[in-house]
Order: structure tokens, then sequence, then C-alpha cells
């Protein structure tokens, strides 16, 4: 495995139960700085579960309960005295479904930097909206109908809309959740190379069902199997020469 790689999450023995129903078996694993990390492996094997602890969605599901350490930059994520608000801006979420706010484009992107005091609304907040859409490469698709409603946009838009969001708040991960299963070939071409871009700015972890995508996108996989993590490593090896049975398995189609 290379060097010089900087851990931004650091996850150790972490394990998940839906109240009697232990969904992680208490996974290890160290997230990147700066790389796209995929989470492969067949349904119901715990890829969203892991993906949501990663910024505490799960502590809206009751009789969730989660043990074990995840330490981001360092931080355990699950100190009492961590703010899960503030937690979600450092580590924002782009679901399988695009879901724009029932307001305008532009009011999609400026809510959150405004309700967290980020900027003042006016010069600061356009410039700082527009950005938010460059970087989420929909700014020449909308920036003549920034006052219409995000709704009205195309699936792929949504979900490029839905990054952008995310985006404003400057995060430093960027969670996704299969987040092109919603959209054509097309949409997904361009959330695909958008990610790539990403990246150089932030550390991107996805959930896919979509292996070509797994190999297309990220720079190391995670393989899950009935909530254990079965392997870990560059996305190269996984795909070309898996170390353990199961993934090759998973990954050659013989299951799963
Ligand atoms: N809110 C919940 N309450 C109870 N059980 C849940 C809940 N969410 C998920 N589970 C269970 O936890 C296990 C892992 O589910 P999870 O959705 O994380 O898997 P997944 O790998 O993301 O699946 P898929 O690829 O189908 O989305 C499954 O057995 C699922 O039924």
């Amino acid at each position: 495995m290379s060097t010089n790689l900087e851990t931004k999450i650091s996850i150790r023995d972490l394990k998940l139960w839906y109240g009697s129903y232990e969904a992680l078996h208490g996974i290890d694993l160290d997230i990147y700085s700066g790389k796209v990390t995929a989470f492969i492996g067949p349904s119901g094997c715990g890829k969203s579960t892991f993906l949501r602890t990663l910024n505490r969605m799960n502590d809206r599901i009751q009789g969730c309960k989660v043990e074990g350490k995840i330490l981001l930059e360092g931080n355990d994520i699950y100190a009492p005295q961590v703010d899960v608000v503030q937690l979600r801006t450092h580590v924002g979420m782009v679901f399988q479904k695009p879901n724009p706010f029932p307001k305008s484009i532009y009011e999609n992107v400026a809510y959150a930097p405004r309700i967290h005091g980020m900027v003042q609304d006016g010069p600061e907040m356009d410039e700082l909206v527009e950005t938010a859409l460059k970087k989420a490469s929909i700014w020449n698709e909308v920036k003549d109908k920034l006052h219409q409603p995000g709704t009205a946009l195309s699936g792929g838009q949504q979900q490029r809309l839905c990054i952008a969001r995310t985006i404003a708040v400057q995060p430093d991960v960027i969670l996704m959740d299969e987040p092109c299963s919603a959209l054509d070939p097309i949409a997904t071409a361009k959330i695909e190379e958008l990610m790539d871009e990403l990246k150089q700015e932030y550390t991107i972890v996805i959930v896919t069902h979509n292996m070509q995508q797994a190999a297309r996108v990220s720079d190391y996989t995670a393989y899950f199997y009935l909530g254990d993590l079965i392997e870990f490593g560059e996305t190269q090896q996984i795909f070309t020469a898996p170390s353990n049975k199961k993934t090759e398995d998973y990954i050659t189609g013989r299951f799963g």
C-alpha cells in the first residue's frame, strides 16, 4: 500500500445494533484524506449503516446503538460534547435520491451557510453560492435561473445541486450513499467526473452497488459482507488481485 497517506477518519472496533440485531460486528478502517473510498458488498451487508455512522445519521434511528471509536482528525465524533449539527457540516452527505429543498436553486445552496452564520446575505452570499455551484459543475446550467425551484431541474442536475448544497458549508468529507442509483448513464457520468475533481479538495466515501463505478471512481475499496469488513485495499488491487476468496467471488460475479 502507498505511503504518505494521511488518515482523515479512523474507525476502531465499531459495532452497531438495531435493537437486538447486530448489524456491524467490529469494523476497523482508516479513511484517507483526499481519496475516494468505495464501500461495496451484497445487499444488506451494512454498507449504508456503516456510512451513516460516519456523520451520526444513525442517531435518528430509534433503538440504534453504537460501540467503538470513530475519530475525525483524532477527535471522537461520538464524544458527549460533540455538536451533531456542526459535525454534519464537516462530514456532509449526499443521498440516493436527489432531495433538494422545495426552494429556489439559490436558496438550496444559501440556506445552510446562512443558518450557520458563515456569511451575510448580499454579495458575499452570492459569491458563496456561485462558487459552490461551480465546484459542483452545475453553474453554467443554472446561472440564468437561480431563483427558479430546485425541484424543477432534471434528476442529475438536482443531484449536482445537492452536492453544491453540501459543499456550501465547506465540509472536509462528503459521504455519498448510492448517489447515481436514480440517474441515467449520462447524469451518472457527470457525477463520476465531478467526484474526480472534488477529491482534490475533499475526502469522499461512496456506497455503490455498481462494481464498475467503484472501479472507475475510487482509489480505495472496502468489501463488506454480513456486517463484517472482509477486505480493504487499493481499488486496483481489490479488483485485480483480491486477497480474500469472498471478495474474489463477489467481484467476479460468482456471488451476490
Ligand atoms: N433502520 C433500521 N432498523 C432495523 N434494521 C435495519 C435498519 N437499517 C438497516 N437495517 C438492517 O441492517 C442490515 C444492514 O443494512 P444496510 O442498509 O446497512 O445494508 P446495505 O449493505 O447498505 O444494503 P443495500 O445495499 O441493500 O442498501 C440489514 O440486515 C438491514 O435489514
